[in-house]
């Protein structure tokens, strides 16, 4: 059986990408296999306790999830092997529907970050309270009338807890891009079928036009970016990594060809992995 890990527990917005995601393979069963964090299943897969990982790339609203791309640079051995986007919907989730006697509200920050304004309107005074997951916000709701949580509505339905409000989510398209990942297969290099390459990069100098230097190689082949993404390196304040997404477009001959000139061009260079974008329906 192949194991697959997600943040869990149970009732995450990950574990639902999970099974819809094994639902998509159908021949080829996966195990799935609930962790406590996202950097836990990036590092248990890079470990080989696992093989294969899902995790949250980027939200629509919130952007990033900044531990998936630290994560991925700091592993150095593993390799995304899909995308996909699933939409997210958030519930307010509490035993009572009197918003008065809320005082503290638990969920994943990116749901936190994502419901501000419902937030700001509904529970102006209430602490927000990041916990690892969404579903692990619910356990406080069960032990307290006086709590609520951002789930989903399936993770209320799981825990058999009552639903308050639905649609929370400050904008109504909110959506995450998750990636699987796996250890290293190859060089990461586009194959005929990947519509983009994940990369990152630090510059060979702190100097005026180094970025551009390296940005010129793309433009000179002609290869649109869909993300660029500049990250602290920490090994300095002022110091930055760049997370770039290329687009293959029917060109993965040229895309290498950039990889080979990139190497050359930047300091580190990390090819995170060439993929496709699934489709994997409601
Ligand atoms: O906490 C969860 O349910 C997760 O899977 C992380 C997350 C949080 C908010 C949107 C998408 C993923």
């Amino acid at each position: 059986m192949v194991k697959l890990g997600y943040l869990g527990p149970v009732g995450t917005y990950s574990e639902e990408a999970a099974q819809s995601y094994a639902q998509w393979r159908q021949v080829k069963p996966l195990t799935l296999i609930p962790l406590t964090t996202i950097a836990g299943c990036l590092e248990a897969l890079a470990a080989g306790e696992l093989d294969l990982a899902l995790v949250p790339s980027e939200n629509s609203v919130e952007g990033s999830v900044n531990i998936t791309l630290d994560s991925l640079w700091r592993l150095d051995t593993l390799h995304i092997q899909h995308a996909f986007i699933r939409p997210i919907v958030h519930a307010f989730i509490a035993q009572t529907a009197d918003l008065a006697q809320i005082e503290a509200v638990y969920s994943h920050p990116q749901a936190l970050g994502q419901c501000q304004r419902w937030l700001q309107v509904h529970l102006p005074h209430a602490r927000q309270c990041p916990v690892t997951s969404t579903a692990e916000g619910l356990q406080y709701v069960a032990q307290s009338k006086r709590v609520g949580a951002i789930a989903s509505v399936r993770a209320a339905q799981l825990h058999q807890l009552p639903i308050v409000a639905t649609e929370i989510q400050d904008i109504s398209d909110n959506c995450t891009r998750f990636w699987v990942v796996s250890r290293q297969q190859g060089e990461g290099w586009p194959q005929p079928g990947d519509t983009h390459t994940s990369i990152a990069f630090s510059l060979k100098a702190n100097a005026p036009g180094a970025l551009l230097k390296v940005l010129q190689l793309f433009s000179d082949r002609q290869i649109n970016l869909s993300r660029i993404e500049s990250r602290p390196s920490k090994r300095a304040l002022g110091d930055y990594l760049f997370f770039v997404d290329l687009e293959v477009n029917g060109r993965p001959d040229v895309v290498a060809d950039c990889l080979l000139a990139l190497k050359d061009a930047t300091d580190v260079l990390k090819v995170f992995g060439s993929y496709q974008f699934l489709d994997l329906g409601e």
